[in-house]
């Protein structure tokens, strides 16, 4: 496995992160355990934020909070000084109750309810990303009956496909998000909202794709968006003030996964924008930007207990741990792959190529097929790195397992950020029918 940020190997032979020994975690906080290392999630904001600053626009860093979106975290951004992108209304109820400024949140989604709209003009949310004509024309109704003007986006699909996994790019033309741009759609819905009393355009939005390693992609949704913008002005009258790139910036799972340096992609973009924009003799607009995965992705390991194995001489041996597909479905979802090592035996030599499967009833359940590991005994502490973007947060109560909890870790000191689901989570929201016996025993 791959050591970075704070990780290290301590002299007892053990992974430590944060400054704290993961074998003292386990003890303390049981498996699995989702360790989020709290110092590389601040560098990684300020690598964002600092790359901005140098270019000397107008910027604005909305970290993607579907990546992991707990209270923690909304006050780590807030505390960055970035803005939120939120998705629905329990993210939206997340960040408002981490006292999250609501004016710094930004509204995305193909298909957000009038509840959830008339929640975040509540709220005083700053700008909502507009998906389609019926939510502009629901968003302009709702805002009306409160008299209040709301700031917009258009998401656009710019026709751009980035070098991903097929479910996660959706710049191209044939995608549920957005409005095409080669079609019209996108112009029409300008039009549109150009006579809506309560809408205020800022500018547009589009996001290429995820876990992308190239600025190319970028630059050619520039060259697209900045096509657009000055038929619009021309045409329309409207000018952007600002364009929002999304989010997609890759990160290194794996050997052989190459990410940009936060900056170069940062540097890329800005400067496609400020040439492409004069070129056009337009004023440079706002850039913003909206990472998930590089904020938080590379500072979560997740700590596993290893339980049984079975080995099928010739075939492979199955090495299961105590969690799987429920706290990381990215491997059965996206094959995904990701590195391990014995966070207990961290020094000793790998000589063993083994596959390590889940505890999930389903074949699938595995998070690594091929990985060496010091041959492994039940009771090993397993350590998978790079689980912090899109593990908590979409896990699940398959086969009800309970989610594990989540802790940060930072100079020594671990706090728990999420609690591990209690038996009483779990059947929490059961309720047995009335005419039924109504007997459960206490636990
Ligand atoms: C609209 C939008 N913005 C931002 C993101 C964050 O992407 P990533 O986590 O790859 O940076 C996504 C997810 O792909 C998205 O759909
Ligand atoms: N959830 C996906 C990425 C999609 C992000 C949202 N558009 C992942 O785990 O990689």
């Amino acid at each position: 496995m791959y050591l970075h940020g704070t990780s290290t190997i301590n002299d007892y032979g053990h992974l430590q992160v944060g400054g704290c020994d993961t074998t003292d975690l386990v003890e303390r906080f049981g498996t699995p355990l989702y360790v989020m290392d709290e110092a590389l999630i601040r560098q990684r904001c300020r690598e964002y934020v600092e790359a901005f600053r140098e270019t000397g626009l107008k910027f604005q860093v909305a970290y993607a909070s579907k990546a992991f979106c707990v209270m923690a975290m909304c006050r780590l951004v807030e505390e960055e000084g970035m803005s939120l992108d939120i998705v629905s209304d329990g993210e939206l109820y997340t960040a408002l109750q981490a006292g999250f400024p609501a004016e710094r949140i930004h509204f995305h989604g193909n298909n957000k309810t009038p509840m959830e709209i008339e929640m975040a003009i509540d709220a005083g949310i700053g700008c909502f990303v507009v998906d389609n004509l019926v939510e502009l024309h629901m968003l302009n109704a709702i805002a009306g009956q409160k008299r209040q003007r709301v700031n917009i986006l258009f998401r656009i699909t710019p026709g751009v496909e980035a070098h991903t996994h097929e479910y996660i790019s959706t710049g191209q033309t044939d995608s549920k998000f957005g409005l095409d741009l080669d079609n019209g759609s996108a112009y029409h819905a300008i039009e549109e909202a150009t006579k809506l009393p309560y809408i205020k355009l800022l500018g547009v939005h589009s996001h290429i794709g995820s876990q992308i390693f190239e600025v190319q992609g970028f630059q050619m949704a520039v060259d697209k968006v900045i096509g657009f913008a000055a038929k619009v002005r021309d045409e329309l009258k409207v000018v952007f003030s600002v364009i929002n790139l999304g989010g997609g910036f890759g990160i290194r799972y794996v050997e052989g996964d190459t990410p940009l340096p936060i900056s170069q992609y940062v540097k890329a973009i800005a400067e496609s924008i400020s040439s492409n924009f004069s070129r056009y003799d337009y004023p440079t607009p706002e850039i913003w930007v909206e990472p998930g995965r590089s904020i938080v992705g590379d500072s979560g390991t997740t700590l596993y207990t290893v339980g049984t194995h079975k080995d099928i001489p010739g075939v492979r041996k199955y090495v299961a741990v105590d969690g799987g597909m429920t706290d990381n479905p990215r491997p059965a979802l996206y094959q995904s792959r990701y590195e391990a090592m014995l966070a207990n035996r961290a020094t000793e030599k790998e000589e063993e190529l083994v596959s390590i499967a889940g505890k999930c009833c389903e074949s699938g359940d595995m998070l690594i097929w091929d990985v060496t590991l010091p041959e492994v005994q039940s009771g090993d502490i397993l350590a998978v790195s790079c689980t912090g973007a899109y593990n908590y947060a979409m896990a699940s109560n398959y086969n009800r397992i309970r989610r594990p909890a989540v802790v940060f870790v930072n100079n020594g000191e671990a706090e728990v950020v999420v609690e591990r689901e209690s038996y009483e989570n779990i059947v929490g929201n059961d309720r047995i029918p009335a005419r039924m016996k109504q007997t459960t025993k206490s636990l």
